[in-house]
């Protein structure tokens, strides 16, 4: 194969980037099976570069993806309209298109596996409207809401119509759907929640599950759940109540994917058929690294520069593992943009990854302009289904964040998040990413023996995750995780650590009958947990300020960011929000304040006090779009969402114990602290604000653990709060 002989336009070695050994060396070392490199591309003026600024956003519920109004205009414009049409009928699978309606009108379950790009997320749903035997709504659903609400934008242009009349979305909260909406993209979770009033989905003719492969937790309840309504609605099950309503409203289910295992989905449904989408629009140019490399970050950086000074236009997609990754080079891409000469075009930097407001999520999907290079620094939120317009190279770090929940340790159990390499089927899909408008490119920041090591596919969420939340969600629609006909199934220690949850919480009784308090628990797009604590300070009157600390614990961000090379400083701005009683007050206390400083202050006002502060603003940010959807729930359900008990500290501290309970732990002679509910002796985390840390009882928000385990998110509570639990107390205390 032979070696890329890049052209160089820019030395990037004289731009004093000197701890960046000869940038040029990279793609040196990579292997192209067949790429032709064009000419480099003409020098430009304005060296200057552009950045997509993080900053404050006003509008948390703007749909995300390509701006529908960009759409809507395109849609008004015939010009356009017949191009997207003629796009349309260029797609591989358009070739297809009779065969795949036909098979799914003759079967209940179909496979369809095709390769990325190649039209299924997009086509699919519009031929089956198109085809004009289904009279109900289509549900396409997507494991991510960025993909889902950027789908729904992209099928309604290519229908004619305005985002929310004939195709919509739904994602968690935000919903743009109307009475006339027959194509509805919409996130697994969400199909999930619909289960909970119409449990056998009668609204949808067609249940499209896409991305199959990525086998989310909520795939697979949606899959299991799938089975039995087909039993139910098509009378193929042996379900007796089936009996008698047997093709009445019958249901069409289509798996997609370009990576999924066909067989053994086939055989979950019974032998469904396995049809396939041959070819790809436009075909993508892998590259490998020669040799493995130790710093990702650092390869990332040299490899966008390259591309940069060497590569025609077209934007860079770089995936990495986390939040700090993106934050790390995004700051080391901007200090070198700012120092390349004249005749290098613009850099214009911006990030996708799931805690990223909504507002600024859609800056990804904004034309580029000319003369400029957009870099999207994303987690893989962009990896699936997704099409970035602009991008024409992706560069893959081979890294990503992968949770898990440890359901042996400490009782309860804890979740880990830690820094994976990636699955085959993860490299695919980020390849896919590239190539969607013509030719692309793909640089794998690992040697081609690693790719082949790799993994094939991710160990379903379901044998990594906590079900506690899983668990009330399906009592909810009448399931029961137990007997739930999963793909694969759980295993009994983390079944055991949702049930005994669910059973101190009284979301279940001693039978596992869902109780109301359950049942009221599962409204809330809440961990139960601090469902629990909401619905427990009507009793204690402080619902108020209850929603701000759950929100802000449901936030995806931390509010006290690590600032490791500037703690005494942060320390010492953080020391006015400090309440005696532990964290959860402190954390109240931020909020209060951050909400008195944008009644007063601007934009940047808000910013700068964040800053100054040493508090997450992206946090509060998110906690009060948290917050707002916690309050029209609370509206919906009667619940007085206003009740305050100002500065007194007790009726905060009573009803988070209420959500809790399993996160209680007693002060031993020693100074450490023993789990009530699990046989862990736990120490306080060293960030924690709680004074006395000799108290007699503590609260926690989770378990960390490094060298020991460390109790983080506390609060100090009476032993009498306590004694008030009888299933607390009948376990451990005396
Ligand atoms: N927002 C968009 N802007 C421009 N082109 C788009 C957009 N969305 C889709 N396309 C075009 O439609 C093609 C098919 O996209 P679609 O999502 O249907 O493919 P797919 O087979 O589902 O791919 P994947 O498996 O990667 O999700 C893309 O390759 C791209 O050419």
């Amino acid at each position: 194969m032979p070696t890329v002989a890049v052209a160089k336009t820019v030395q990037l070695s004289s731009l004093g980037i000197s701890h960046i050994p000869s940038p040029e060396t990279l793609l040196q070392e990579c292997r192209d099976p067949g790429i032709s490199l064009s000419p480099p591309r003409q020098a430009k003026r304005r060296p200057a570069i552009v950045m997509m600024e993080s900053e404050d956003d006003d509008h948390p519920n703007q749909p995300i993806g390509t701006p529908d109004e960009a759409f809507s205009t395109a849609s008004r414009n015939r010009k356009a309209f017949r191009h997207l049409q003629e796009q349309r009928k260029q797609l591989p699978i358009a070739r297809g298109r009779e065969s795949l309606i036909r098979s799914i009108a003759s079967n209940d379950v179909t496979i369809i596996l095709g390769e990325t790009g190649s039209g299924k997320t997009t086509q699919l749903p519009q031929y089956l409207l198109e085809g004009g035997s289904y009279h109900g709504q289509i549900a396409v659903t997507q494991p991510r809401r960025v993909a889902a609400t950027s789908l729904a934008a992209r099928v309604s242009a290519e229908q004619g119509q305005a985002l929310g009349t004939l195709v919509g979305y739904s994602v968690r909260f935000d919903e743009r759907v109307g009475l006339g909406t027959r194509i509805k993209y919409l996130t697994d979770g969400m199909l999930v929640r619909e289960m909970m009033n119409d449990p056998l989905l009668t609204c949808y003719d067609v249940v499209i599950v896409d991305e199959a492969h990525e086998r989310t937790l909520r795939t697979d309840i949606v899959l299991a759940s799938l089975k039995r309504i087909l039993a139910l609605r098509n009378g193929n099950g042996v379900d007796s109540s089936a009996k008698g309503k047997a093709k009445a409203n019958p249901l069409k289910v289509v798996i997609m994917s370009a990576t999924l295992d066909a067989e053994k989905f086939s055989k979950f449904f019974e032998s469904a058929p396995v049809l396939y989408v041959k070819g790809r629009q436009h075909p993508v140019s892998i590259y490998y690294t020669s040799s493995s490399q130790s710093d990702y970050l650092d390869a990332a950086l040299r490899t966008f520069f390259q591309i940069h000074v060497d590569r025609p236009p077209g934007d860079v997609l770089i995936f990495l593992p986390g939040q700090d990754d993106i934050e790390n080079l995004e700051s080391s891409l901007r200090m070198y943009a700012n120092q390349l000469p004249q005749n290098v075009p613009d850099v214009i930097i911006c990030s996708l990854y799931a805690s990223l407001p909504n507002g600024q999520q859609a800056k990804v999907f904004l034309p580029t302009p000319p003369d400029s290079r957009k870099c999207i620094l994303a987690t893989n939120i962009a990896e699936t289904s997704i099409t970035i317009p602009g991008v024409r190279y992706v560069i893959d770090s081979g890294k990503q964040k992968e949770k898990r929940h440890l359901a042996r340790i400490a009782g309860s159990g804890f979740d880990t998040l830690l820094t994976t390499d990636i699955t085959k089927s993860s490299a695919t899909q980020r390849a896919g990413r590239a190539g969607r408008e013509g030719h692309g490119y793909c640089f794998r920041l690992y040697t081609e023996e690693a790719f082949n090591s790799m993994i094939a596919s991710v160990e379903p969420e379901v044998l990594r995750s906590s079900l506690t939340s899983v668990y009330l969600q399906l009592k909810v629609i009448g399931q029961d995780l137990d007997t739930m006909p999963f793909m694969d199934r759980p295993d009994q220690e983390s079944v055991g650590s949702a049930l005994r949850t669910l059973w101190l919480l009284d979301a279940i009784d001693d039978s596992r009958h869902l109780t109301d308090f359950g049942r009221s628990l599962a409204v809330f797009p809440l961990e139960p947990q601090y469902a629990a604590t909401l619905l427990a300070s009507v009793k204690h009157n402080c619902t108020a300020e209850v929603m701000s600390v759950v929100a802000l614990l449901s936030s995806s961000s931390p509010l006290f960011p690590d600032t490791s090379s500037q703690r005494d400083k942060a320390n010492e701005a953080r020391t006015k929000f400090r309440h005696p009683s532990g964290d959860h007050w402190t954390m109240l206390n931020v909020f209060r304040a951050y909400d008195e400083v944008c009644a007063s202050e601007g934009k940047s006002g808000r910013k700068d006090w964040c800053k100054h502060n040493f508090v997450n603003q992206r946090a509060l940010r998110e906690a009060w779009s948290i917050r707002a959807q916690l309050r029209g729930i609370c509206e919906r359900m009667d619940i007085d969402w206003s009740l305050s008990c100002g500065n007194e500290e007790s009726p905060l501290l009573r009803s988070l114990l209420r959500g809790l309970l399993q996160h209680v732990a007693l002060l031993q002679p020693d100074g450490t602290y023993k789990q009530v509910m699990g046989p862990s002796v736990v120490k306080i985390h060293p960030s924690s604000f709680l004074t006395d840390k000799r108290s007699p009882a503590i609260i926690y928000n989770e378990l960390v653990y490094t060298t020991n385990i460390y109790a983080r998110g506390v609060s100090a509570v009476y032993k009498s709060f306590i004694a008030e639990f009888p299933k607390l107390t009948g376990m451990r205390l005396s």
